[in-house]
């Protein structure tokens, strides 16, 4: 089976899993796109890196998935860091057109050496876990924009990666697909149990996906603070409609505002 469910242990309580460590980076010289980010990741973690344009959101999942280097500091994983240890999902599903929905969601297996056959249950059950395992055969054309993403995140989560980076996933679909798509992620975290940075410009989306809400200023691009949801897993609308959620919306909005130099 290659999605397992691993269990989340409550905020404080949990293992390390990836430590940016007083991170710069610096574009040609002097575009500062990042100044002394830390960040603790611990497993279980949802994390929402939440700020204007600008504020180095993109470039810290680029230095995360090594597709490129600080220019200072550090980024440490906790124990073997390997290839495999990463799902990503960008703000298009980025399917291949010519391949099925169930070729698509190989592909990562591929990548590492393993042939359909070996490992097509794991990509039916994959499949299941995003509701779309009668689309096994259908191509990415036939498929509305939300079940594109679907897609996209089974073949992020296909192989249990240690960390799944989702870039502004939800951020070209129409608002009812988003929050459809939001309810959905969280039902698939609390199944498998996975650690999830997610990139977002949208305070509410923040705060109804994470645990911990990191918020980015820009020029320099830099972290202005962090916030704690510690509303209890697994939330649904009852959370998106109640005072908890709008008292923690309202103190994301404030940081929001400070990051974008506005009084609060
Ligand atoms: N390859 C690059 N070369 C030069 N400057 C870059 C490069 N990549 C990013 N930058 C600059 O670094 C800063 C941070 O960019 P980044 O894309 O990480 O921000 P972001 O918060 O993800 O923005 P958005 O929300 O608009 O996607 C910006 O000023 C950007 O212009």
């Amino acid at each position: 089976m290659a999605v397992r469910r691993n269990d989340i242990k409550p905020l404080g309580q949990r293992a390390p899993l990836l430590r940016l460590n007083h991170v710069d980076k610096i574009f040609n010289g002097d575009v500062v796109a990042l100044r002394d980010m830390t960040l603790q990741v611990n497993q279980g973690d949802f994390i929402s890196l939440l700020g204007p344009s600008g504020c180095g959101k993109s470039t810290a999942l680029r230095l995360i998935s090594d597709l490129m280097h600080p220019t200072r500091g550090r980024i440490e994983w906790e124990g073997d860091h390997g290839r495999g240890d990463l799902g990503v999902v960008f703000q298009e599903p980025t399917l291949m057109p010519w391949a099925t929905v169930a070729q698509n969601v190989w592909l990562p297996f591929r990548l590492s050496g393993k042939g359909y056959a070996e490992v097509k249950d794991d990509i039916l059950e994959v499949l299941r876990l995003v509701g779309l395992e009668k689309f096994l055969n259908a191509y990415p054309r036939e498929l509305s924009g939300g079940m594109k993403m679907r897609v996209s995140i089974a073949r992020a989560i296909a192989t249990n990666p240690r960390l799944i980076l989702m870039d502004e996933p939800f951020a070209a679909l129409d608002e009812i697909t988003r929050h459809k798509l939001n309810n959905d992620l969280l039902r698939l975290k609390d199944k498998i149990g996975c650690t999830v940075i997610f990139v977002t410009h949208s305070v509410f989306e923040s705060v109804f996906l994470s645990d911990r809400i990191v918020v980015m200023a820009a020029r320099p691009g830099r972290v202005l603070t962090e916030l704690e949801v510690d509303a209890p897993y697994p939330r649904g609308e009852d959370f998106r409609t109640s005072n908890e959620y709008a008292a923690h919306a309202r103190r994301a909005s404030e940081a929001l505002r400070e990051a974008m130099g506005e009084p609060a």
